[in-house]
């Protein structure tokens, strides 16, 4: 039966989807291990449930903007696989969004962990 339509089937494609961005691009490996991490941090910071809601958003911006550059990346490279300087400004302004939203989240990494490990700290 042919899953076309169906919220089952969208919901097959979507996580077929994360399991192929997850085996083929290493970013997206490395920025998961960044929300293993900042979890753990979180956890033993005793974050509170708005800090934990600001932390989620700002995995959720930077992995999702991390697999739609790559997505950009594999359709430029089927439609275009030789060089061209119009898939170099659509691949570098891809990325460069993925660059936007990563220097976010060290900000706001910054700001929800920073005062709390000052005060661990004793700074
Ligand atoms: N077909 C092309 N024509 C022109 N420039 C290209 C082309 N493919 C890649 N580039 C240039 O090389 C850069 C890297 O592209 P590539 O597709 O190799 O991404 P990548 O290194 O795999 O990126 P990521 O690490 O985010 O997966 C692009 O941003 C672009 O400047």
């Amino acid at each position: 039966m042919g899953t076309k339509g169906s919220l089952v089937g969208a919901m097959r494609c979507a996580l077929r989807g994360i399991g192929l961005a997850w085996r083929s691009e290493r970013n997206l490996r490395i920025h998961s291990l960044a929300v293993v991490v900042s979890s753990a941090g979180a956890w033993a910071l005793g974050f509170s449930q708005l800090e934990w809601a600001v932390l989620a958003l700002t995995w959720a911006l930077v992995l999702g903007a991390e697999m739609i550059n790559s997505s950009i990346e594999a359709l430029c490279d089927h439609l275009h696989p030789a060089r061209h300087p119009q898939i170099a400004r659509v691949k570098d302004v891809a990325a460069g969004a993925v660059l936007v939203c990563a220097l976010v989240a060290v900000i706001v990494g910054t700001l929800l962990f920073g005062p709390k490990l000052v005060v661990l700290l004793g700074c």
